[in-house]
């Protein structure tokens, strides 16, 4: 699903953000993507979806060189792509259901047949009984939920997270890990940056490693 083939990436045409990277994420796994503060993991989100481009070797996405793609398909390809960041990114003046609808709103999707997604997508994660909430009404660990749903309402074949449990206690930041589980079980493939390494331990998932910008683990499931 995911091919890095001696990837690398200079910021600014010097400083080597990452370097030789060769790894590949199979259809339907599930991966932690770990290492220090300033090791990369961003980046390596950020080369994935395309807002970073690499500096050399080849990125195949579903098969697929994503450095070759023209301009124009680039949006069709990140909708493939859920994200959820650490800070949600929600808009404070919506309500959670037209949070989550966004991403349909932006496609043009049917109205009805959106808010059926969206509703669909909030049952998922527990949060249908406050569609009309707004995002401050709501826990740290229910607007991450909120995130998610976001990120899984177009149903993509890639869900990317990039520290999505950063700000939550342990027990909201295992709920949040079981959430990913669950969409990874119905054979959505899974990629999340964090630095808990006491949690990844206990999820038992293969785990990739950075150090400054190389990748010194790629450590299969326990
Ligand atoms: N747009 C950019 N321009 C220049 N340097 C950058 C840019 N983005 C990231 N970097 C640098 O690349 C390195 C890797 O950063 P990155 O954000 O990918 O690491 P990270 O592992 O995600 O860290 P953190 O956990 O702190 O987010 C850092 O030294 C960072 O300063």
């Amino acid at each position: 699903m995911i091919e890095f083939q001696h990837v690398g990436k200079r910021y600014g045409g010097r400083f080597e953000a990452l370097a030789n990277l060769d790894f590949h994420v199979r259809r339907g796994e599930m991966v932690f993507l770990t290492g220090h503060s300033g090791a990369g993991k961003s980046s390596l989100l950020r080369l994935i979806m395309r807002l970073e481009r690499p500096s050399r070797g080849r990125i195949l996405v579903a098969g697929h060189d994503i450095d070759r793609l023209h301009p124009s398909q680039v949006p069709f390809y990140r909708r493939q792509i859920g994200v959820v960041f650490q800070d949600h990114q929600l808009l404070y003046d919506r309500s959670i259901f037209h949070n989550v609808a966004l991403p349909l709103e932006i496609q043009g999707v049917e109205p009805r047949e959106g808010a059926r997604r969206v509703r669909a997508a909030l049952d998922k994660v527990g949060l249908l009984h406050r569609e009309k909430a707004l995002p401050i009404e709501l826990s740290g660990g229910e607007q991450q939920r909120v995130g998610i749903a976001r990120a899984v309402v177009n149903k993509p074949a890639l869900l990317l997270a990039d520290e999505p449990t950063g700000n939550l206690d342990p027990q909201l930041s295992a709920d949040i890990m079981a959430l990913f589980e669950d969409f990874n079980r119905i054979g959505t493939t899974v990629m999340i940056a964090s630095h808990d390494l006491a949690l990844i331990a206990r999820l038992r998932h293969r785990t990739l490693r950075l150090r400054e910008g190389r990748l010194v683990g790629d450590q299969e499931a326990a």
